[in-house]
């Protein structure tokens, strides 16, 4: 559905060369939400736009429902564009139009028949939860519900994709559970593909199957949020579940870091471990979280002098239990 291979972008300001994207591939079935996340500086915005080929990317191709944007012209450029809908942070909406006309917008873009503009512009409305509001102007709407207007405008021309901006950087974090629960609404009833960039970790975890970690130009990491949840090396699980400190680990001669899924459960294991192997296992940090209904936890274990680890690790493999050795 959305392929990009190995895509580069090196700026050039005077004699000095600046790699943004230094050879990033993904690959997004159809109908997947798929994040970017990444620290300022790792080349988000730089992939928004050369997904787009808003900027020409210096090597690589994107590719968009079987269409390879990078090898079009401007023109046929334009016309493959309305594949992708846009939804930016900043919504920009026209101030002088109200919510309807400016989910019109693009269909005026477009020439589309007004009789059949409005029967459309009123299905956006109610699909983003906002049918009694068409004629409102911008600044009577909420932030949250700006950002509804902006995802409907982006779905006007009908898109396979939706490429998803830092949508809820600027809104708070009830809204922005409810603009990510549209989101993904959206996603199951129109079947769109989404690519959402951000650089909070929660926003994956909340709204995403699938997710690339960009770091430097660089994806450092790739694959199912519910595996980077579970792989207790991965920075994205360290991201998505902080460990809250339960109680030092002064005492603990090897401290072990632990991720768990669904029925295996962290205190339950621990018993298992104290009985089993008559050892001093004490939860030094842990935390607990639920991704699309299902639990993932992280704990930190210390073990007292002489506990076997090789057995105990291979213990914990044995009950599917990920486990890396901290010291
Ligand atoms: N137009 C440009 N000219 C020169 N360098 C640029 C340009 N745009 C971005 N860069 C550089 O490319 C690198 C990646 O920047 P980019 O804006 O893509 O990162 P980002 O992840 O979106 O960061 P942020 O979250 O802060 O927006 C940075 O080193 C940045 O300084």
């Amino acid at each position: 559905m959305i392929t990009v291979q190995d895509l580069r972008k090196v700026y050039r300001l005077g004699s000095r060369e600046i790699p943004a994207l230094r050879g990033v591939s993904l690959h997004i079935p159809r109908g997947e939400i798929h994040g970017v996340v990444g620290p300022s500086g790792a080349g988000k915005s730089t992939l928004v736009r050369c997904l787009t080929v808003v900027e020409r990317p210096t090597s690589g191709s994107v590719t968009v429902d079987g269409k390879e944007l990078t090898a079009l012209g401007e023109r046929e450029l334009r016309t493959a564009r309305r594949s992708i809908g846009m939804v930016f942070q900043n919504v920009n909406l026209l101030d002088n139009r109200t919510a309807a006309q400016n989910v019109a917008h693009p269909l005026e873009l477009a020439r589309v028949p007004r009789e059949r503009r409005k029967e459309r512009v009123a299905e956006l409305l109610e699909l983003v939860g906002l049918g009694d509001r068409g004629a409102a102007y911008p600044s009577q709407l909420s932030g949250g519900q700006r950002q509804r207007i902006g995802i409907a405008r982006a779905l006007a021309a009908e898109p396979s994709v939706l490429l998803c901006d830092e949508p809820t950087s600027a809104l708070d974090a009830r809204t922005t559970h409810s603009i990510l629960q549209l989101i993904r609404d959206v996603r199951d009833r129109l079947g769109v593909t989404v690519i959402l960039i951000t650089h909070e970790p929660a926003v994956v975890k909340e709204a995403c199957d699938s997710v690339s970690r960009l770091h430097d130009g660089r994806i450092v990491q790739q694959g199912p949020v519910a595996e980077a949840l579970t792989a207790p090396e991965s920075e994205l699980a360290h991201d998505l579940l902080p460990l809250v400190t339960a109680a030092s680990d002064a005492h603990a001669e090897d401290v072990v870091d632990i991720t768990f899924s669904g029925d295996a459960k962290g205190t339950e294991l621990l018993s298992q471990l104290a009985r089993r192997f008559d050892v001093d296992a004490r939860i030094v940090a842990a935390t607990v979280e639920t991704h699309r209904g299902r639990q993932y936890g992280r704990m930190r274990l210390g073990f007292g002098p002489g506990a076997p680890m090789p057995q105990i690790l291979e213990f914990l493999a044995g009950n599917g239990v990920a486990a890396e050795v901290v010291r």
